[in-house]
């Protein structure tokens, strides 16, 4: 079965205390409940880019030009238990854009500070490739889900980094998700 094509996009601004991230709390389907990066699925027809600007202003109201994007690689994330769920997924950031984050049905938009991402509360595999990307760096990884589908079996990097995570094989074994309080002003949604 191939992939589903699907695109993200990390919205970075400067803070009072250091660099912050656009994230949202997912409303409805798939991931719901937990805080993602903004984007989804690349229709027919569309770019990747033209994908993840449409996907921003539908799910935020924010517009992004393809010109003030930065590739920052791909995740591809694999559900061995429900291959139909697997994604390839191409990853941008962007540090301009034009208008303010808005709630849509689909996502509730937060900043949060690049060095004390929610990973909590986050897909588990975040934390193996998303402070990376954050930091500029480029990406390309695979990452394995548990039979759970929210524990991470493995994550791989094709490019051979350094870096503790990215080239290291995981086993947490399929433990269920950690679930800590939420950070004030984010409704808890599992
Ligand atoms: N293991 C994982 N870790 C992660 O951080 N994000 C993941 C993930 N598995 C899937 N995703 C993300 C990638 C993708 O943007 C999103 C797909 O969710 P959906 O199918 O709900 O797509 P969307 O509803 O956002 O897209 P559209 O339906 O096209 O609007 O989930």
């Amino acid at each position: 079965m191939t992939a589903a094509a699907v695109t993200l996009c990390f919205l970075l601004r400067d803070g009072e205390n250091g660099s912050e991230v656009l994230l949202g709390l997912k409303q409805t389907g798939f991931g719901k409940g937990k805080i993602v990066g903004i984007g989804g699925h690349v229709e027919p027809g569309e770019s990747h880019a033209q994908a993840v600007v449409r996907e921003v202003l539908e799910e935020t109201g924010v517009v992004l030009r393809q010109e003030d994007l930065r590739d920052a690689g791909s995740v591809h994330f694999v559900f061995p238990s429900r291959p139909e769920w697997d994604m390839e997924t191409s990853l941008f950031t962007a540090r301009t854009w034009e208008g303010e984050p808005e709630p849509s049905d689909e996502i509730l938009p937060g900043w949060f500070r690049v060095d004390t991402l929610p990973v909590d509360r986050m897909w588990q595999d975040a934390d193996h490739w998303l402070p990376v990307v954050l930091e500029g760096r480029k990406v390309n990884v695979v990452v394995t889900m548990a039979t759970d589908n929210e524990s991470v079996a493995s994550s791989r990097s094709l490019l051979g980094q350094a870096g503790r995570p990215l080239d290291s094989e995981t086993a947490d074994g399929g433990a269920g998700t950690k679930v800590p309080a939420p950070p004030s002003g984010v409704p808890r949604q599992r």
